[in-house]
């Protein structure tokens, strides 16, 4: 593939317009644990936090993982128009900030959204040109061992959670790629590549 170079001494960028990213995937099948892999190593991917009215689970900071707002906060970035997208999704409500991400494809970077099946359907609507990826996991009992494994949620929580993946595991044709979350090392690679190439 051709590489367009903008300067004598600049590095070369990647052809056509900035790549906007969305993963999606059920709750618990490793989107936070894959993409924490691959900015580890290429933290110039840049990922979208989001405002969510979920708690924050222990460790959780505002504004790194998440802005943990109100109902009334939440309320208001829906009403004045900030969020790009926002979905219920198993009792909260998650939004992206819509300011964040238009300025950073402005800037020629690549964007990443990790969000729900709602909020990918969205965004393909309104930026067509967005790369949809589903993160599948390896079998229907994995990802019920990982989602419990990783004891943040209550049973019900989890209850709601597994019934939200039906409902995604079933939506997989919808997206550009699918990768298959066997292995974190593998499939950060892979996410790593579709998040570069135009
Ligand atoms: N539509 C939408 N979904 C989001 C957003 N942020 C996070 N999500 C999704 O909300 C779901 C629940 O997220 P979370 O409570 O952090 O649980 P986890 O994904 O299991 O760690 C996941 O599918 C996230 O990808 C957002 O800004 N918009
Ligand atoms: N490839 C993998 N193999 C085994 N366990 C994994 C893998 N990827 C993630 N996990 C584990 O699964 C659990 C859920 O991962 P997490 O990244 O929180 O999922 P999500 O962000 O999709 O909800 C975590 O305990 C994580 O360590």
């Amino acid at each position: 593939m051709s590489e367009v170079v903008s300067g004598g001494t600049s590095p070369a960028v990647p052809p056509g317009r900035p790549r906007l990213t969305v993963l999606s995937g059920p709750s618990g099948v490793g989107k936070s644990t894959v993409v924490a892999h691959m900015r580890q190593a290429h933290p110039e991917i840049w990922l979208s936090v989001s405002a969510t009215t979920r708690s924050p689970r222990p460790g959780e900071r505002h504004g790194v993982q998440y802005f943990f707002v109100d109902d009334g906060e939440f309320d208001k970035l829906v009403a004045n128009g900030e969020l790009l997208e926002w979905a219920e999704f198993a009792g909260n409500r998650y939004g992206t900030p819509r300011n964040a991400v238009l300025e950073r494809l402005a800037a020629g970077e690549p964007v990443l959204l990790e969000i729900d099946l709602q909020g990918a359907r969205q965004v393909r609507e309104s930026m067509p040109e967005a790369r949809l990826v589903f993160l599948a996991p390896p079998s229907w009992e994995e990802l019920v061992r990982r989602l419990t494994g990783r004891g943040t949620e209550a049973p019900e929580v989890i209850e709601r959670r597994l019934t939200a993946a039906r409902t995604e595991l079933a939506a997989e044709s919808e997206f550009d790629h699918t990768l298959v979350n066997t292995s974190v090392e593998q499939v950060a690679a892979e996410l790593l590549a579709l998040t570069r190439t135009s």
